[in-house]
């Protein structure tokens, strides 16, 4: 509990600051104000109940069974009323993921304080409600709470250049509005940043006052630097991509406060920024940096480069535009065409993932690839290349594995999923262990190999755990939970339209003997009537895998982009490409006007409209 008597810390509050100092005074009285350290429990989950608590300052996390992260609380809201009011136990534990005070109030202080503040009920009560609405919806994976405060901490061996700093300050103030860096030599004469109290209440005014802030350290200032990387939200390590050593592997060391920060914050609030000197410099190695940094999103920028800094930003604020790519073959190419409208009217994306195809103009996107260039090498890989025109006897797969590994080889080289210029990810089936595989890193040869192996198709991928893995449109085919659960912020997700309803006109009996339709498969027939090919089948059921995504996605509010199919089109249809590139295209071209034009679209992603 506090002891200094002389602050007001309910005026930083605007459920109070309403109020006149001498009854926010009065309010003091009745509640007793609780300091937590970075890393301390407020409550454990089982616990009895008799208070509830106020968060004056700071950040929570709730934590179920000890480690699944359920939410992120932040100031101004209420935690540990639900057993407080159900007369329950602690249904989680509460543990703070940066300095924060907050307000206990016991039962009789709760009901003076109501007395004296009708507003707080109502408050709580809405919170309530919406923890409520967002566990009886069943909600998606939870994305990363925007940080008020960042701190900024070089990583490796360098300091932090001032452009670098001033370049995303910058970039905070014109994506959102406000951002405020703070250095050690900005500290009030006489504040030692080791009374956690008076820096505490400093850094919340600075917060009250500028809105979001940049921490700086590493400027010589240790204790600055400790003190004040508590009470971020985010750690932003910093460092010189170009600085790694070319002819080692080793992971690029941590220096002591990075290593020090590095065991207090949650991956997912933790992101590394690798700056260039100049756009020629290719990005490479940034393995090595992200081998003992394990950051939840890696930024790569040219320092100058307005662009980098602001996509930084969005993906800072929850400004960022998401993109995700569903699976569907040859369909992939709608997604291609859509691209085009979307990037020629001027769209940027920020950070994109996908399975199957979808994969592949994900990577293509994030590597700064032109919708023409994509079609020019979907074209050549598969009509020219005929990469998945080659059979195989039908043991591990119909397709030749040796012939696809060859030409996905040509396609990707030794590129990385990690050294493109967007954050990207692809998502595979390992059937192992029965999950999802997230790749976010590698070779990206690989990963489009394991992401496009359709079961039966083509040979499984095994990975050097000795897992097995095979597409990930199996289980999800439109994996838009997992760009939820990488950022926060707005989505278009691009997957095939359902079209109409599928009827086929061929009778189940007048299918053919095997003999028969042996004969037919060696006269190049098409098959019984219209009776389903084992290509449409699999479309189709990976369409059905596509269900859940469009649940979470509208949920999420994100935009979906659904190209019609082009008559004729199927999964293996390759020839159709250009046909179906161009359906994306004009169908997203209306979509666009729809959506109100490029203005109104930006308006969305910045949470204008
Ligand atoms: N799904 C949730 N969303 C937000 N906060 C939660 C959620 N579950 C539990 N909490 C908070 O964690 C607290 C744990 O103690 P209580 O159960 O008293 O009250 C709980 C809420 O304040």
């Amino acid at each position: 509990m506090l002891s200094d008597s002389n602050h007001d810390p309910l005026a930083l509050v605007p459920l109070f600051a309403s109020l006149q100092a001498d009854d926010r005074a009065l309010l003091l009285e009745q509640m007793q104000l609780v300091s937590l350290r970075k890393g301390e429990y407020l409550v454990r989950q089982g616990e009895e109940a008799d208070c509830l608590y106020y968060v004056l300052r700071g950040r929570l996390d709730v934590l179920r069974d000890g480690h699944q992260l359920v939410a992120e609380i932040g100031s101004g809201e209420p935690v540990g009323e639900i057993a407080f009011f159900a007369d329950t136990l602690r249904t989680a534990d509460v543990m703070a993921s940066r300095d924060s005070q907050l307000l206990r109030l016991g039962r009789s202080e709760f009901e003076q304080v109501s007395a004296l503040q009708p507003q707080l009920v109502q408050s709580i009560l809405r919170t309530f409600g919406r923890r409520l609405a967002s566990a009886t919806t069943g909600a998606p994976v939870l994305p990363p709470r925007v940080p008020d405060t960042i701190g900024l901490c070089p990583a490796g061996a360098d300091t932090l250049p001032p452009d670098l700093v001033q370049d995303l300050c910058s970039a905070l103030i014109a994506q959102a509005g406000s951002c405020h860096v703070l250095e050690a030599g900005h500290l009030p004469e006489g504040l030692d940043p080791d009374n956690e109290y008076l820096l505490s209440d400093w850094l919340a005014a600075q917060e009250k006052a500028h809105g979001r802030l940049l921490i700086v350290t590493g400027q010589g200032n240790p204790h600055w630097d400790k003190a004040a990387l508590r009470h971020c939200d985010q750690l932003l390590l910093c460092g010189q991509l170009d600085r790694a050593d070319e002819h080692t592997d080793a992971a690029v060391p941590l220096h002591a406060l990075e290593a020090d920060m590095l065991g207090r914050f949650r991956n997912r609030h933790i992101g590394l920024l690798l700056w260039r000197a100049h756009s020629g410099q290719a990005i490479a190695h940034t393995r090595r940096w992200l081998a003992n940094r394990p950051a939840h999103l890696h930024h790569h920028v040219v320092r100058g480069n307005p662009a980098h800094f602001q996509r930084v930003a969005r993906l800072l604020t929850g400004r960022a535009l998401g993109a995700v790519f569903g699976g569907g073959g040859a369909l992939g190419a709608g997604h291609i065409g859509a691209l085009r409208a979307l990037l020629n009217a001027g769209l940027e994306l920020d950070i994109v993932g996908g399975t199957s195809i979808g994969s592949s103009v994900a990577m293509a996107c994030a590597a700064g690839e032109t919708p023409q260039q994509m079609m020019e090498a979907f074209n050549y890989f598969f009509l020219d290349k005929k990469a998945f025109g080659h059979y195989a006897p039908p043991l591990y797969g119909l397709i030749d594995q040796r012939h696809v590994d060859a030409s996905l080889r040509e396609r990707y080289g030794d590129t990385r999923l990690e050294d493109l210029d967007l954050n990207c990810y692809v998502v595979a089936a390992n059937l192992s262990t029965n999950q999802s595989e997230i790749l976010r890193s590698g070779p990206c040869w690989e990963a489009m190999r394991m992401s496009a192996s359709i079961p039966v198709a083509l040979a499984p991928w095994i990975n050097r755990n000795g897992d097995v893995l095979v597409d990930g449109g199996l289980i999800d085919n439109v994996p838009a939970s997992v760009m939820h659960g990488i950022k926060p912020g707005p989505n278009l997700v691009f997957m095939l339209s359902p079209g109409e309803r599928w009827q086929v006109k061929t009778a189940y009996d007048q299918l053919p003997s095997r003999l028969r339709q042996l004969w037919q498969l060696l006269r190049g027939g098409k098959g019984q009537g219209d009776f389903p090919r084992i290509g449409q089948t699999v479309a189709r059921s990976m369409q059905i895998a596509s269900n859940s995504a469009l649940v979470a996605s509208r949920r999420s509010g994100d935009r979906l982009v659904q190209p019609p199919t082009v008559p004729g089109m199927a999964l293996t249809a390759w020839k159709m490409g250009n046909a179906q590139e161009q359906a994306g295209y004009d169908y997203a071209c209306r979509w666009l006007e729809q959506q109100g034009g490029l203005d109104a679209l930006l308006a969305w992603r910045d949470g204008r409209h």
